[in-house]
Order: structure tokens, then C-alpha cells, then sequence
């Protein structure tokens, strides 16, 4: 009798081991089977967790461990996050062929639960679908940035200026001891956006700019990494503590700005706008009188949605970048000594750098391109997605595949660069000592249909903070901390951040 119970046991034991193992066996070949036939290669993944544990576990930032797949799988790869597929762009001639010229069809972006909740079901621009009213959209957001950075140079001039006094007050209190610089870069940027959007300036301790600040950055940190819903569905139904925060900050976030569109609304006369919320009014009924498009697909939640999208996309790119301009001139001290003696003799000391001094500034300018190209600090721009079936490098990608657009692998293709890995202004210059201002494979705002909205407001903001920072002050390395590198990214979610550096900095005269 215990002989025959026991070889029940065994016969249970075996059965449900032999299902598990059926169950396993399947959900890996299941998980193996690739959405179309000749759909583009890559490294093999987990059932349920594709090869999302080799990319974490890795210590090196996707970016590159993707460049280093495209080595052996190809320009054209996939990998699999969770349950979904995704296919990896390399190299300037695969992401050309792609985003100019199948344009349309790689135009779309990914749907997941957190971009859902925070653009309030795709009413943005960022994650926008590639639709009539996200293209109305985005024409109405161009046409207000074009107004205002190719517009009047001194009017911008001018926005961007108005932090000079707080910032010089924030870096002059600091004396000669170190300080991380992040703090006052981001006061700053926000204040110019601030200004730019709202038509006024915060203190830089103002609690109201505090909170902007951090709705804005916790916003951007929860949705740069996504919630557990995003690679595994079933999630979407439990209220993990991820989306409850998510959700309550963008609840916070869009009353602010609801509040400042509310007040414009009620303020602006139709006449010359004071700021973006009024020339987005202003645009908006230009495009109405032209009687071309249909109005009734642009409403206040595209309104509210752009400006979110202007402190998401606005301002972490340009604090960071700020923030690498810091190191890596403190990292080359010779190549600051450069700028700094640039900027005396084409500028001088008692006027502020202008916008028109760009073609004279060669140098300057191709040290900000140089740190925009060796920081690149969206290294896989915003996932695109397929719109449509589409055929690339003789792969088949089929519609709404996930698509990442390596800027990375441009910026440090051997083939374009000399010596890549190598910090150095003369990337950017050619023989006759001019500007390189379009070098092949150099797309820090991507390139396209989705091509970065903010690229020239961003390029002018930065050329100016850059030029005025190293006109009136010395950053150099804390006395002691000679052995650390200060242009040693930390790449975080969706950005390619710096490390966080104390400087010294020093007033030049
Ligand atoms: C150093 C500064 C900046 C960098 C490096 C940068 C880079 C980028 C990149 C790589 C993309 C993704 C393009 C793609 O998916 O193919 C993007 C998108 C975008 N950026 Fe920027 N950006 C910067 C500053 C700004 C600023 C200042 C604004 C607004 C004031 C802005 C607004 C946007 C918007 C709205 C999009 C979405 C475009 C779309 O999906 O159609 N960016 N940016």
C-alpha cells in the first residue's frame, strides 16, 4: 500500500513536472516566434522578460551595448522589452533611409499606460500619433517657437538675458568654494521657459518655481523609465504605487498650468502676444482665418499639452547640457582658456554676447556642437513607431513595431569621426577654419518628421548661457579632487546625464 501511494506521488510529481515543462517549453518557443518572417535579427530573449535582464544587468547604458549588437547583428536589429518587439536603428545611413525617407511610415510613437495617462490619451506633441491633429498640432507649436527664435534676435536676447541678474547673484554668493552647479542651471533654465511660456519671472527660491521644478523632473523620471504595466500588460490593472504617483503628479502639474492658460485666456486682446500661450492663441487663429484646416481637431487640451511638453522636452536637455558644458570645460582647461579668449576679442567685456556674434564666435560654436555631440544627451531620441507594414534594409517591419533611433552610434561612428571617443572643438571645424555646421551622422534634435520642435530655441538659449558664462567667469577643478573625471556620463532613463560635479567657479575680472 505505501509502495502504491508513494508510486502515485512519483506519478503526480512526474505529470505536473512534465506539464510545467510543457508550459515552459512552449511559452519559450512562443516567445522566440518574431512578428514576421524576415524580420530583423538579434539576441535571443527570456519568455515574458525578453532581454530586458541583459540590459539591466549590463554596466555599460544601452546605448552603446546596442551600437556593439549592431556590430554583430547588423545596422537593423530587434530585441525584445517584455512582451513587445522593438527594432534598433544604427548608423547615419540606416537612420536617413528611415526617418527622411520612409519618413512617414517610422513618424508614429509607441501607446503604453504611462504615456496615456500623462498626455491624456496622446494629445501631445511628443507622444502624439502620427494623425491630422497631431500634424495641426505641431504646426501650431512650430509656427509660435519660429516667431519667437528666428524671429526678433533681440526680443530673445533679451528673454534669456532677464536671469543674468539671479544667476550672476547665484555664482557670485558661492565665492571660491565648490558647488554642484545643477541647482542654479536649472533655476535658470526654468525662469527662461517660465518667461518664455508665462510672461514672468520666479525667484529663483520662489515656492511656486520649487513645485514646477519638481512636477515637472519627478513627471519626466517616472515616464523616462516607464511603469511595470509598460512591458507586462496584466499590470495595468493594479494600482502599483508607480502609476498612483504618476498620476497624482500630472493631476498637480496640469492645474498649475491650466491656471496660467486660464489667466491668458482671459488677458489677451488679440494683439502683438507677450509670450508662447499668447502666440499659440495668436497662431491658432491665423491658421482659422486661413479656413485651410479643420480648428475643431486642435482643443484646450492641446493647448495645456504643449506647454507641458515645452518644460518635459525644454528643460532637462538644456540644463544637461549646460551642466556637460561645465565638465567638460573644467575636464579642458585649454580648450575653456580657448573660448574665453575668443569671446574677449569678438565680444569684449562690457557687452553681452548677441546672437549676431555667432559667425564670428567659430570657435565657441564648435565647442558647444563638440559637447552636444560628445554628451549626446538623448542618445536614443523619443521610441518611434511604425505606422504602417514597412521594408527596410531588406527586413519586413510590420505596423506599430517599436522603433529606438540610435543617435549614439552616429556620434561615435570611427567612419565619421576622428577619433570619436576624443573630446576636441576641431570636430567641428574644417580646413579653412570655418563652422562644420552639418556634419554627416550629427543629429543631437534626431532628424524628420519628428525632428526636435525646440532645436532652434534650444541652439540660441545655449550659444548665449554658454558665450555669457565663459565671458565673465573661470570653472576649474576643486583643489584636492585632481584624480576625478568630470566629463563621466550617468546615464539616467531617457538621457545621457553627467555625473554630479562640484566646479569651482571664479569671476574673470
Ligand atoms: C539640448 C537641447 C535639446 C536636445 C538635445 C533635444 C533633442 C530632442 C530629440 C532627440 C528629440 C526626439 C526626436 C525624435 O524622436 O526623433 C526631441 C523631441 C522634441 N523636443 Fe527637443 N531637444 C532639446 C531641447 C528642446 C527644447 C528647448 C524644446 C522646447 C522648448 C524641445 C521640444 C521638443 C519637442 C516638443 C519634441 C517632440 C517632437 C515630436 O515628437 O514631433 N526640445 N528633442
Amino acid at each position: 500500500m505505501a509502495f502504491e501511494s508513494s508510486a502515485v506521488v512519483v506519478n503526480s510529481t512526474s505529470l505536473t513536472l512534465v506539464t510545467i515543462t510543457t508550459v515552459l517549453a512552449g511559452m519559450w518557443i512562443w516567445s522566440q516566434q518574431k512578428p514576421t518572417k524576415n524580420f530583423p535579427p538579434g539576441p535571443k530573449g527570456w519568455p515574458l522578460i525578453g532581454n530586458i535582464l541583459e540590459l539591466a544587468r549590463n554596466e555599460k547604458p544601452a546605448f552603446v551595448v546596442f551600437t556593439e549588437y549592431a556590430k554583430e547583428y547588423g545596422d537593423i536589429f530587434s530585441i525584445r522589452v517584455g512582451q513587445r518587439w522593438a527594432v534598433v536603428l544604427n548608423g547615419a545611413a540606416t537612420i536617413k533611409e528611415a526617418l527622411l525617407k520612409k519618413g512617414v511610415e517610422f513618424a508614429n510613437r509607441p501607446t503604453s499606460v504611462t504615456i496615456d495617462l500623462f498626455t491624456e490619451g496622446g494629445q501631445d506633441i511628443v507622444f502624439g500619433q502620427y494623425s491630422p491633429s497631431w500634424k495641426l498640432h505641431r504646426k501650431l507649436a512650430f509656427s509660435a517657437f519660429r516667431k519667437l527664435a528666428t524671429g526678433d534676435n533681440k526680443r530673445f536676447e533679451k528673454l534669456v538675458y532677464s536671469i543674468i541678474p539671479a544667476l550672476t547673484a547665484n555664482l557670485d554668493s558661492k565665492g571660491s568654494e565648490p558647488f554642484d552647479t545643477r541647482r542654479v542651471l536649472a533655476s535658470s533654465i526654468y525662469n527662461i521657459l517660465a518667461s518664455l511660456c508665462f510672461g514672468k519671472q520666479y525667484e529663483f527660491d520662489d515656492p511656486e518655481l520649487t513645485r514646477l521644478m519638481y512636477l515637472s523632473k519627478e513627471g519626466n523620471d517616472i515616464a523616462g523609465s516607464g511603469l511595470l504595466a509598460d512591458y507586462i500588460p496584466i499590470f495595468k490593472y493594479v494600482p502599483t504605487p508607480g502609476q498612483t504617483k504618476l498620476k497624482a503628479i500630472f493631476k498637480d502639474f496640469f492645474s498649475l498650468v491650466n491656471k496660467e492658460v486660464d489667466e491668458h485666456r482671459e488677458k489677451y486682446d488679440g494683439g502683438e502676444p507677450k509670450d508662447f500661450i499668447e502666440m499659440l492663441f495668436q497662431s491658432r487663429q491665423e491658421i482659422k482665418d486661413e479656413g485651410k484646416e479643420d480648428m475643431s481637431l486642435i482643443t484646450e487640451a492641446h493647448i495645456r499639452q504643449t506647454v507641458v511638453d515645452v518644460f518635459g522636452a525644454g528643460t532637462d536637455t538644456s540644463i544637461f547640457t549646460l551642466q556637460w558644458c561645465a565638465g567638460l570645460m573644467v575636464q579642458y582647461p585649454e580648450v575653456q582658456a580657448k573660448v574665453a579668449e575668443e569671446v574677449d576679442r569678438v565680444v569684449g567685456r562690457d557687452r553681452l554676447p548677441s546672437l549676431d556674434d555667432r559667425e564670428e564666435l567659430v570657435y565657441t560654436t564648435a565647442t558647444l556642437y563638440e559637447v552636444m555631440r560628445y554628451s549626446t544627451l538623448v542618445p536614443l531620441a523619443v521610441p518611434h513607431a511604425t505606422s504602417a507594414d514597412v521594408e527596410l534594409g531588406g527586413y519586413t517591419i510590420p505596423k506599430d513595431t517599436w522603433v529606438l533611433v540610435n543617435i549614439y552610434s552616429m556620434h561615435y561612428d570611427e567612419k565619421l569621426w576622428d577619433d570619436p571617443k576624443k573630446f576636441t572643438p576641431e570636430h567641428f571645424l574644417d580646413e579653412s577654419g570655418k563652422v562644420r555646421l552639418h556634419p554627416e551622422g550629427y543629429m543631437p534634435f534626431s532628424t524628420g518628421r519628428r525632428v526636435c520642435i525646440g532645436e532652434s530655441v534650444a541652439k540660441a538659449e545655449l550659444f548665449l548661457l554658454f558665450a555669457w558664462l565663459f565671458q565673465h567667469y573661470k570653472f576649474s577643478k576643486p583643489i584636492g579632487q585632481e584624480e576625478k573625471d568630470f566629463s563621466e556620463g550617468d546615464p539616467q532613463a531617457a538621457l545621457n546625464m553627467l555625473k554630479d560635479i562640484e566646479v569651482v567657479v571664479e569671476k574673470r575680472f
